[in-house]
């Protein structure tokens, strides 16, 4: 099969033609004659970008599909332009064994999309046939407890880094010191439950200063094993410097870029996710990392939980909230109206990170490449809405926000997403 999209504006302002040849793009000029066997892509007035690398998804299965399955997962990554997803180890079982990898990765097939798969450490893991798994990433390592309880001591951290610096694979950490939350802000819960009750006390009880002490020591004991640290979802200023003067790279979630606990009240629990949203001040400070160039990756930690699960009371409440499907278009929303450029938007949401994990063919639209694109008109902005989203959750904490999404998504020269149909094609293991 061969695909020649034309006339496509690139990220940096290029009009040009791409074409795909099998899974690759062959070739990326001004002006490419049609064969007989191109499908055409009619770019005029549209942008192509590469598709989205998301190092960091909860696809919830094994153990959780009435939360999410890799099937609706990946159709709400697909339908939200990211073309490669890596899942996190806190499914049941979580993803601490090669056995478990195993299972895991057969789950995948249903996929969309391609994937990684990243293997998580508790005192019951199995080092041996983990690592001779093909990890994404060891990690998330979760250094407190976050939705499934995976939280270790720092024995145990030192050991895994240890291993994983051996086995020449990135460890990626949930940073947050529990020592240093403030248990005292139970008492200040206003009570509710669901969108009545305010995630504002979520916020007071995880405290700022517990995320920039643990990033401190995730890249201490990196450096102690000469190992690549990346800092998932870093919600503070604070984290995010500690972990660029540690040699960490960081990643930052949409939610901490473009809500705050100004949005907690009216959220309820919706609101509540690890780490919790911060001070506008420090959302504003992190939007300005991210757009200077220091935070290297956007990455969603769609963690989706159903609206029984959440409509409970805050403490009650299980963290975390859906993404995937929303981080392309609000960025480029964003850079519709002169906030971010497209060419940052299109490092932090597909280059860097396939930098950072090693994912040499993905990631960038270049001859030779993996034919990983995304195709959308950018003035054509429309109100996000949980329903018209694709995960099994049906919710959203951006509801009524602005969002430039996809047209079309192609995943290794096949289009698995157009205009709001998906073709039955499936993804590939990106270590495989
Ligand atoms: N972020 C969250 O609040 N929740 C995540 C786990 C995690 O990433 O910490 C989940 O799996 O639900
Ligand atoms: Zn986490
Ligand atoms: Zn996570």
């Amino acid at each position: 099969m061969s695909l020649l999209v034309t006339d496509a504006t690139l990220a940096d302002g290029r009009v040009r033609d791409v074409r795909v040849e099998g899974e690759s793009i062959a070739a990326v000029e001004e002006s490419l004659d049609p064969r007989e066997e191109d499908r055409i892509l009619n770019a005029a007035g549209k942008m192509l970008f590469p598709g989205a690398v998301d190092p960091h998804v909860h696809f919830r299965e094994p153990g959780f599909s009435h939360k999410e399955t890799w099937g609706t997962g990946s159709k709400s990554a697909a339908a939200g332009g990211v073309t490669v997803v890596a899942d996190q180890p806190n499914t049941t079982p979580p993803t601490i064994s090669g056995e478990a990898f195993d299972e895991k990765e057969a789950l995948a097939a249903e996929s969309a999309v391609d994937f990684g798969i990243s293997g998580g450490v508790t005192a019951d893991w199995d080092p041996d046939s983990l690592f001779d798994r093909p990890l994404f990433a060891l990690g998330e390592v979760f250094l407190a407890d976050s939705t499934g309880d995976m939280g270790i001591e720092a024995d145990l951290f030192a050991d895994a880094v240890e291993r994983a610096a051996e086995a020449d694979v990135t460890v990626t950490v949930h940073a947050e010191d529990a020592d240093l939350f403030d248990e005292s802000a139970r008492e200040r819960d206003a009570g509710g439950t669901g969108r009545t009750a305010d995630a504002d006390a979520w916020s007071q009880y995880r405290a700022a200063e517990a995320e920039a002490a643990a990033v401190e020591r995730a890249v201490e004991v990196g450096a102690d094993s000469n190992a690549d640290v990346h800092i998932a979802h870093t919600s503070t200023p604070e984290g995010v410097d500690a972990a660029k003067a540690g040699g960490a790279t960081c990643e930052v979630t949409p939610h901490h870029l473009f809500l705050s606990r100004a949005d907690a009240t009216e959220l309820g629990t919706y609101g509540r996710m690890n780490p919790p949203l911060r001070s506008e001040e420090r959302r504003a400070a992190m939007w300005e990392r991210l757009v200077d160039g220091e935070i290297d990756a956007v990455a969603t930690d769609h963690a989706p939980h159903t609206r029984a699960e959440k409509d409970v009371g805050l403490w009650e409440a299980p963290s975390g909230v859906p993404g995937v499907e929303t981080m392309l278009p609000l960025l480029l929303e964003a850079a519709r109206k002169g906030e971010i450029s497209y060419e940052r938007v299109r490092d932090v949401t597909a280059a860097n990170a396939a930098e950072i994990f090693d994912l040499p063919s993905k990631g960038r639209i270049e001859v030779g490449a993996d034919a990983d694109l995304v195709l959308f008109d950018p003035e054509e902005s429309r109100e996000i809405r949980g329903e018209d989203l694709h995960s099994n959750c049906g919710w959203t904490p951006f509801e009524g926000m602005g969002g430039v999404f996809p047209e079309t998504t192609v995943v290794r020269g096949r289009v698995v997403y157009e205009n709001g149909s998906f073709e039955d094609v499936s993804g590939e293991n990106v270590r495989d």
